[in-house]
């Protein structure tokens, strides 16, 4: 199978291939290519499933998408080249770089996230695509890939209307069964990662992880742009590609300690609430309570659950005698969180009877109800054996 494919630029330039979102096709770079193609030979592709390429049976995963891109290198005889990817075009990028490291040159990243969870949610859009088509998705995600006021025209509804559905629905299932976070720290490429400060579906600080993980990667935000930054502001898009590809140092390593503590507590965060409450917690987040939830991960869990100077199990601990206390409706899933770094139920009972002493009875007796009904659900053991 070779992917469909567009070419800008002299034959005998360094090659820039250019891959896009989910939902896009070659138009969507058409703008960077126009620049681009004068210094390079611009190559824009199709994902399979998307635009002009093929829609193969079955299932595939991103690997599935990064070996098209390998065939279609070996298609046009080019051993070693620059890739740009935005959105799965950047998660394509990743697996490249860190599985074919001989054939990628420089690397850009736009607008993108090793790992996007919940997969019910892709799951989900799938379904509702197979079912109803790209239509029943539309208004959605086109919300998403520009911020309100902007006029994109009517190319982007069709572009996306354009794509296969079957296409669409299985790049939907790749995404949802990604994870790519142990590949980053792999990739040798000199990579630029780009975030679009108003992109509500994969926000700055998913970017600023994969900066923080690619060693010596930078990291640049470009203002007024969503999620299709490359349509929205090609110009500061094809700037930024430009001085990377040209070997300049661009973009912000001082967002990378901000990233690294934004990393490091998700990972706290996941390993002590759970992936599915972290999950949720992604979900809900919109413009509203995108700061809030930022702050959280970095602050709470990146600075403080992080410290050496407590165990994660005496932290529980507290944290349970001050929710209790302030009948925080927290509780419960601190409860959980409690059991996952060993406190045990009997620990628990104790905390209870502490807070009852120093914090009033009330207080106490409204937790241990919560605390019951939680170790139950779990099937722990409450009663005396
Ligand atoms: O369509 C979206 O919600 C955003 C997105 C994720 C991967 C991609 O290519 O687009």
């Amino acid at each position: 199978m070779t992917l469909h494919h567009v070419v800008d630029g002299p034959a005998d330039a360094p090659v820039l291939l250019l891959g896009g979102s989910l939902g896009s096709d070659v138009s969507l770079w058409a703008a960077p290519a126009r620049a681009l193609s004068e210094r390079y030979r611009v190559v824009r592709f199709d994902h399979r499933g998307h635009g002009r390429s093929p829609v193969p049976p079955g299932v595939w995963d991103v690997a599935d998408l990064g070996r098209d891109v390998l065939a279609l290198l070996d298609h046009l005889g080019v051993a070693r080249a620059h890739y740009a990817g935005l959105s799965l075009g950047g998660m394509v990028g990743m697996w490249l770089a860190a599985h074919a490291p001989e054939r990628v040159d420089r690397l850009a990243l736009v607008c993108t996230a090793a790992f996007l969870p919940p997969a019910k949610g892709w799951l989900d859009r799938a379904a509702a695509v197979r079912a109803g088509g790209l239509a029943s998705i539309a208004d959605a995600v086109l919300a998403r890939w520009f911020t309100p006021g902007f006029d994109p025209g009517p190319a982007p509804r069709a572009m996306l209307l354009g794509t296969p559905a079957d296409g669409y629905a299985a790049c939907c299932e790749a995404i949802a069964a990604m994870d790519l976070r142990a590949d980053l720290p792999r990739i040798a490429a000199p990579t630029l990662v780009i975030a679009a400060a108003d992109d509500l579906a994969i926000p700055p600080a998913l970017g600023a992880e994969i900066a923080a993980t690619v060693p010596g990667a930078r990291f640049a935000v470009v203002p007024g742009a969503a999620h299709l930054a490359a349509l929205q502001r090609p110009d500061a898009v094809t700037d930024l590609f430009a001085r990377h590809l040209a070997g300049e140092v661009v973009g912000d390593a001082a967002a990378v300690p901000t990233a690294t503590r934004h990393a490091a507590g998700m990972a706290v965060r996941r390993a002590v609430l759970g992936d599915a409450h972290v999950d949720r917690a992604v979900a809900d987040t919109d413009a509203f309570t995108a700061d809030f939830q930022d702050l959280i991960t970095r602050y709470a869990w990146g600075e403080v659950w992080t410290r050496d100077g407590l165990g994660r199990r005496e932290r529980s601990l507290i944290t349970l005698a001050m929710l209790a206390t302030l009948r925080s409706g927290e509780f419960a899933v601190h409860v959980r969180a409690a059991l996952r770094n060993g406190v045990t139920p009997e620990e628990i009972s104790e905390v209870l009877l502490q807070v009852a002493i120093y914090a009033g009875v009330p207080a106490a007796n409204a937790a241990f109800a919560v605390a019951r009904r939680t170790l139950a659900a779990t099937g722990e053991e409450t009663e005396p054996t």
